[in-house]
């Protein structure tokens, strides 16, 4: 890797204006019990600090296990899926507590997100997750996302909230996802094995060597590096880099964004843009397409603008909400593609119309735009 590729990765996260914090269980307990309420704090103070530097911050934080079991009295960890479950549920509530309590001290709001891998990956419930926290991170809040523990087994089972916190990145197109853990980085073997392991600066995210590189975490059942590497792949297909960092360290979120050489930066093999669409480009099937006016076809193209239902002029196929739909203009030529906001028969019945006519023809309205500018690839 050349200086000029070290320095560019570096800056994209000096540029970065929407991030995903991930906070690993690791460090949230010190002793794999409880919650490390001090530390806390203080990634929430640098969080605030962000936060008034104009970034968006969307935490995804792990420890709802650690705190259940400290309330539930339980001195070991149990492995047993259901009692993994029943502490999560009890945990979930001193995390956001703690979060809560911290951000109120910033004058920050604080949203609770419960999220499954598969809500991620239902085009319906994937279209709603994006809504709402875009909504919230519009409104200034700081989204504290876990897994929702009481629905899933193999997460909590793994103990896997690196995933999840990539799949943030691509819901929301995130510039990066940074990921604090108990070790400064990625090293070339693990350091509580290898005294001599040294540590990786930077490197393409789809890296293989680094694969190999990862191995499991030193705590039953948890992901370890191995889940951070592959997180960072994920990421990158929307086009984000991954820097993996420890919390330990002293104002780590403020010097990373500051762009200082931290940790390990794992950067998108292609550049963010092209990244972020070819991903949404290759999302799914099209289900049906819409024929745009003239007038759109030029604003899409031109303007990169959103599609507005007053701009359609025909609806086929039989798509739901959520669904990839072709765009195309009047002689059939193919104009783009995107997450379309309204199923088939709602988009048939307000196409033509402006938006402000929506909820009196639909009876409601989920959006004003057909299609968001930011679910659309123009061909
Ligand atoms: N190559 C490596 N470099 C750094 N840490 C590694 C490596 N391979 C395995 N690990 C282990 O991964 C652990 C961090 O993962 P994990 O315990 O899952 O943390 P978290 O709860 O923050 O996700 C480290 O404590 C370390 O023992
Ligand atoms: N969701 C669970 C476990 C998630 C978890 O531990 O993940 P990780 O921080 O990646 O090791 C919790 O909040 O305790």
């Amino acid at each position: 890797m050349t200086l000029e590729d070290q320095r560019g990765g570096r800056d994209a996260l000096r540029d970065a204006r929407r991030v995903v914090v991930k906070v690993g269980s690791a460090l949230l307990t010190n002793d794999g019990r409880g919650l490390d309420e001090a530390a806390i704090g203080g990634w929430v103070d640098q969080i605030a600090a962000l936060h008034r530097r104009g970034i968006e911050v969307v935490l995804v934080s792990s420890g709802a296990v650690a705190a259940g079991m400290v309330r539930l009295g339980w001195q070991m960890r149990p492995s047993a899926v259901y009692e993994l479950q029943a502490a999560a549920a009890v945990g979930q509530n001193g995390l956001t507590q703690c979060y809560e309590h911290h951000f109120a001290r910033h004058d920050l709001l604080t949203a609770q997100v419960l999220l499954t891998h598969d809500d991620l990956s239902n085009r319906k419930r994937y279209l709603n997750a994006r809504s709402a926290l875009r909504t919230l991170v519009d409104l200034r809040v700081v989204p504290v996302v876990n897994e929702n523990d009481t629905v899933v087994t193999d997460e909590i089972r793994f103990g896997d909230n690196d995933t999840l916190g990539a799949l943030v990145a691509n819901l929301l197109e995130a510039d990066a996802l940074v990921i604090l853990t108990d070790q400064e980085g990625l090293f070339d073997a693990d350091p509580r094995h290898h005294s001599a392991a040294r540590l990786i600066h930077e490197g393409r995210a789809d890296d293989p060597s680094f694969v190999a590189m990862a191995g499991g975490s030193g705590t039953l059942g948890r992901g370890g590096m191995a889940t951070k590497v592959r997180a960072a792949r994920l990421a990158a297909r929307s086009g984000a880099c991954t820097a993996i960092a420890s919390g330990r360290q002293s104002e780590v979120l403020t010097r990373l964004f500051d762009g200082e050489r931290l940790g390990t930066l794992l950067s998108p093999d292609q550049a963010p843009m092209a990244a972020r669409k070819r991903w949404l480009a290759g999302q799914l099937q099209v289900r049906g397409s819409l024929t745009l006016d003239a007038g759109a076809v030029k604003v899409l193209r031109d303007r990169g603008s959103s599609l507005l239902p007053v701009g359609v002029k025909a609806v086929s196929g039989s798509f739901v909400r959520g669904d990839m739909v072709l765009c195309i203009d009047e002689h059939g030529e193919r104009v783009a593609k995107g997450l379309v906001n309204y199923g088939a028969e709602d988009a048939r019945q307000i196409q033509g119309q402006p938006s402000h006519q929506i909820e009196a023809i639909l009876g409601f309205m989920e959006a004003p735009e057909l299609i968001h500018r930011d679910n659309l690839v123009v061909l």
